[in-house]
């Protein structure tokens, strides 16, 4: 059973924004009190099951997950449609820290649910274009203008976090997450 989170932290971001890196930060500053969630295991290990492949090399970046990539994404979207929190619910099922970090939110639904069950904080990680390419990113069709990178670009964030490099920068964004997380503690 989960415990009631004093605070969820929610990113989003465009590909090679920074997410992951934001999240290892995060994980570093709020050690024992933080929970990571990411909505994209529950999917991977309910579509294994159903489907009797290995949940271990789905949840990887291995070829293996390549094969089945758009025969998940199709299912996923299936169960989204006829119940857009099934995944929230099994990803923050176990969680068993007081602050929560999801790390790969990619719809509005996922927003409104977070939002109206648990006091919240999202943040969009933004990186320029130029940044994005030097971190390796290429446009891609049928991914880059697809829903799931698409559906959250006009939703607004409490928190645009900038992740251009700046070091300096991002350790200020990241220290006033971990203030407001810190401050809900001591409620
Ligand atoms: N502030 C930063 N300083 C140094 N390296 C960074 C920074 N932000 C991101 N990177 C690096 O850029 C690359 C892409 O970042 P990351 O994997 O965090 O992006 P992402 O948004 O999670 O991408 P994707 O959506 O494709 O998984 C990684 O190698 C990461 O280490």
């Amino acid at each position: 059973m989960a415990l009631q989170p004093v605070l969820v932290i929610v990113l989003c971001g465009k590909r090679k924004s920074g997410k992951d890196h934001v999240a290892e930060r995060l994980k570093l500053m709020l050690k024992d009190v933080l929970a990571v969630l990411q909505l994209s295991k529950p999917l991977k290990e309910q579509y294994a099951k159903e489907h009797g492949l290995d949940a271990e090399r789905l949840l990887d970046s291995s070829s293996y997950k390549e094969t089945y990539r758009r025969d998940m994404i199709r299912w996923g979207e299936e169960r989204r449609d006829r119940d857009p929190a099934h995944f929230c619910r099994l990803a923050t099922a176990e969680a068993d820290k007081p602050v929560w970090l999801v790390c790969d939110a990619r719809r509005p639904t996922d927003m409104d649910y977070f939002t109206s069950h648990y006091p919240t904080l999202t943040v969009k990680v933004c990186a320029s274009e130029d940044v994005r390419k030097e971190r390796g990113w290429v446009w891609t069709d049928g991914v880059d203008n697809a829903p799931s990178e698409c559906a959250l670009d006009d939703y607004s964030c409490q928190m645009l976090l900038s992740n251009n490099g700046d070091n300096v920068m991002l350790t200020q964004q990241l220290e006033q997450i971990c203030d407001l997380a810190f401050s809900k503690l001591k409620l």
